[in-house]
């Protein structure tokens, strides 16, 4: 990591020699090393600290004087897994975060490696550099839906370049696990350049088994968030995987899984804390990782040990504790100031050394971001006028003595396979007489394939909605009427790139998504909470059961959850490892 201030000058300032940038005086620091909560003061030069003790420094007109009393004095929180795309952007969620005292986030590149390749993700790891805060990545090695090519995009040599980066700080979950298990070659040798790089290597073993979680330990993976249980986050800790407790917008697990620190009495040394990425209202809500300490300590924990999860304890397994996660002489100084340890609400916050905001206000300059760099000028290769023909939505089922698959949603994200009796109408599956049954078609955004599927248990009233949010970001047209749906596919085809839900004929939301089909490219993080607020709620006045509209949409086009989803292969049934109904290529019968 970059540090600007130099150790020599660290020294001067460390001995009262020279004068400290900013001084913060008589507060309580959090001393997250020692586990101790200490009375003393912080001196800082330039970004990074110099002094922690109670002697005075030397100051002079231009040093920055903090009274902290009455205040805890504790490092900036760390996000170790971060996923800056729901709807928000980098920009726009860390201009959330930074004033709730996250300085540093480690950050998913899934759609921006997808999108842009690894010429264009480096340009974007360049531009956001400017961000106030830490913004570090994570690269992944596979996609989260397997597509023709997806080997030759996710290229070695691409993979092993970028993670030769400062930025770059390991590889990303594999949400495919089994690959692991198997012993994929390209994972396994890319892994081990991960380590040699002295890089760490995110999990995912959502469902794993602890006999199965050896072979992942063993295949070299060093943290996993996926465990819902007391119990399995205690089997990740015995395998010596770092344990990542999860309280997210699709999974607020904490009052089950905080029980592995409040009742097992393990060590929480290798334990960290994250929200996964959850949607913006959820972070307008509940907070970021300021609400991940808040919950924890409500729910029992020590606040050291719940700060130490959120600073030290990440700092240390992504391998930069020399630099962050405590407040130390020689450390980058990210330091906030917490009125008490109950809200955790910081009342200033200080990132590499820059007061970067004060009682939730960003302070701190957003870096200009030349979006049209990344949005794309031909979202979609084909003209709107194909998304007419309905039969791109409808079913084939020309065999009506044949049950039909259906992907029933049990859960927010798991669906199930259901066998349905069904009439046939012209070869289409006709759902009219069935209340709930919902047509789903994914399409290429180069026109070239659709993948169908029937849902059951989504929004049992919605005529047609359409969206690029979703983990291929292809067009995924979703509802009961397939003029509603071919409407819905059509406005997002001309926004570039969306979501947008058609009722009685008219659109009821629209959101444009420019910035890879999943983000808006507003810097206002009020923005994609209206959106997210304005989607759920349409949704749920249709029949949406569930709290987490935006994960349904994104895993409905996963390969890794249970059980039916809809991938570029086709329908794809996940425990089988089995296409179902292989993708139907859009030729000159379906889309002239
Ligand atoms: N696997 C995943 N992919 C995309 N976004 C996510 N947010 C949380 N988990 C995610």
């Amino acid at each position: 990591m970059i540090r600007t201030a130099k150790r020599t000058e660290l020294i001067e300032v460390a001995q009262g020699r020279r004068p400290a940038d900013i001084v913060i005086q008589g507060g309580t620091v959090a001393n997250v090393y020692s586990g101790e909560f200490l009375r003393q003061n912080v001196a800082i030069y330039q970004d990074a600290i110099a002094y922690v003790g109670e002697n005075e420094v030397a100051v002079d007109e231009h040093t920055v004087v903090i009274d902290a009393e009455g205040m805890y004095v504790s490092p900036g929180f760390i996000e170790p897994h971060a996923h800056p795309w729901v709807l928000y952007n980098p920009v726009s969620v860390t201009a959330k975060v930074l004033p709730l005292g996250t300085t540093t986030t480690v950050n998913d590149n899934l759609f921006f490696y997808l999108h842009f390749g690894a010429d264009g993700f480096r340009q974007l790891i360049e531009d956001l550099r400017a961000l106030p805060g830490h913004f570090f990545w994570l690269v992944r090695l596979v996609s989260q839906a397997d597509f023709p090519g997806e080997r030759d995009w996710f290229h070695p040599q691409c993979i092993q370049e970028l993670l030769a980066m400062d930025d770059v700080v390991g590889t990303a979950e594999v949400t495919r696990w089994p690959l692991l298990y198997q012993g994929d070659p390209f994972l396994l040798e890319t892994i081990e350049a991960a380590k040699r790089a002295g890089k760490v290597v995110d999990g995912h073993t959502a469902g794993c088994s602890y006999e199965k979680l050896n072979s992942i330990a063993a295949s070299g993976v060093s943290a996993c968030h996926e465990a819902i249980t007391a119990e399995e986050a205690l089997h990740r800790l015995r395998l010596g995987m770092w344990t990542t407790l999860r309280h997210s917008s699709l999974r607020p697990d904490f009052p089950e899984i905080i029980r592995l620190i409040t009742e097992k009495n393990v060590s929480t040394q290798r334990i960290t804390m994250t929200v996964d990425g959850p949607h913006p209202g959820f972070i307008e809500r509940e907070g970021f990782v300021d609400g991940l300490v808040r919950k924890a300590v409500e729910l029992g924990v020590p606040p050291m040990t719940a700060l130490q999860m959120a600073t030290i304890n990440a700092a240390t397994y992504l391998r930069l504790d020399d630099e962050i996660g405590g407040i130390a002489p020689g450390k980058l100084a990210d330091v906030i100031l917490l009125p008490d340890l109950v809200t955790f609400k910081p009342s200033l916050v200080i990132a590499k050394g820059r007061i970067v905001a004060r009682d939730g206000e960003l302070l701190a300059p957003l870096p200009e971001i030349d979006w049209s760099r990344y949005v794309s000028k031909k979202p979609f290769l084909f003209a709107k006028e194909r998304l007419d023909d309905e039969r791109l939505y409808r079913y084939p089922h020309p065999k009506p003595d044949q049950p039909v698959p259906v992907a029933y949603f049990k859960s927010n994200v798991i669906t199930q396979r259901k066998e349905v009796a069904l009439p046939s109408v012209d070869g289409y599956a006709d759902l009219s007489h069935h209340r709930g049954l919902l047509y789903a078609a994914l399409i290429a955004r180069n026109g070239q394939w659709v993948a169908k599927a029937i849902l059951e248990r989504f929004a049992v009233d919605i005529d047609g909605m359409a969206s690029t949010y979703n983990t291929t970001t292809e067009l995924l047209v979703i509802g009961k009427r397939p003029e509603a749906m071919a409407a819905a596919a059509k406005r997002v085809h001309e926004m570039g790139g969306g979501i947008v839900v058609i009722d009685s004929g008219r659109p009821v939301v629209e959101i444009p998504l420019p910035f890879t089909g999943m983000m808006t490219t507003d810097h206002s993080f009020d923005t994609a909470v209206r959106f997210h607020d304005e989607l759920l709620a349409a949704l749920q006045e249709r029949g949406f059961p569930f709290h987490d509209i935006l994960y349904t949409l994104l895993f409905l086009t996963c390969d890794f959850l249970p059980g039916l989803r809809l991938i570029p292969y086709g329908l794809y049934d996940v425990k089988r490892n089995e296409i179902l109904l292989p993708a139907e290529k859009i030729g000159e019968k379906v889309a002239k």
